[in-house]
């Protein structure tokens, strides 16, 4: 069966940025903060870097009710038995990756404009990142940036939940929610905070607040 997903929360995790306490750590923080859904994104590592690092997030985060996600590599995700896979406009094709990962991982796929939006098919897609909001220095070869009314333009046009992307913080939660997002995905917020736990609580509060 497929795995339930939460997106409230949603950490991409950043070896440079996570480099004081490593990626695991840092999402067993987050995770311990509020954190819902980890991502595990390492554009230089390698397929063998990222299947260890991998095994060793499953194993930090069993039992916590987070989703491990993996970026690009569909391969790796698959041997590392993750909860699913996240690919971009520019990466393998969708149906190629649903072959690959068979119909019970999740696939999560990067959308920019309201048109790519509306031409997700939830019968492949679980859900979708969207954005990016802001520009960020993370991601440096990020899509024009679309504030929150292009947020909520794509949004409207995705048949699948969506998780908005790009320069959020603790600030951004309400109209990151109020343009119709499920939750926040972020980088910088987390990965490299002095304590991730704090930062990640302070999102979950915000998010808890705004939510229930
Ligand atoms: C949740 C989420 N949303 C968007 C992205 C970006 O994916 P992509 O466009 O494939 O870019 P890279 O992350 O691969 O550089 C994401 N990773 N996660
Ligand atoms: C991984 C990623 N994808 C983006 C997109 O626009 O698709 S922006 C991004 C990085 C987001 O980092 P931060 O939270 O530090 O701004
Ligand atoms: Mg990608």
């Amino acid at each position: 069966m497929k795995p339930s997903f939460d997106l409230s929360l949603y950490l991409v995790l950043d070896p440079g940025l996570c480099a004081g306490i490593g990626m695991v750590e840092t999402a067993r923080r987050a995770v311990a903060g509020g954190a819902t859904m980890v991502q595990l994104r390492d554009k230089e590592g390698g397929t063998a870097a990222m299947v260890e690092t991998g095994l060793a997030l499953k194993a930090a985060l069993a039992g916590s009710g987070a989703r491990l996600i993996v970026n690009d590599d569909v391969a790796a995700a698959v041997e590392i038995g993750a909860d699913g896979v996240h690919i971009g406009q520019g990466d393998m094709s969708v149906i190629e990756a649903r072959a690959l990962i068979g119909p019970e991982m999740l696939l999560g796929l990067s959308v920019e404009t309201p048109d790519l939006a509306a031409r997700v098919d939830p019968a492949m897609v679980d859900y979708v990142g969207a954005g990016p909001v802001f520009a960020t220095p993370t991601k440096t070869d990020h899509k024009t940036p679309v504030g929150f009314d292009g947020l909520a333009a794509q949004v409207a046009a995705c048949p699948v939940p969506a998780v908005a992307i790009g320069g959020l913080k603790v600030d951004h939660v309400a109209q990151t929610l109020a343009a119709g997002a499920k939750g926040l995905a972020v980088v910088s917020a987390i990965c490299g905070q002095p304590d991730p736990e704090a930062a990640a609580r302070r999102l979950r509060a915000e998010i808890d607040r705004l939510t229930r």
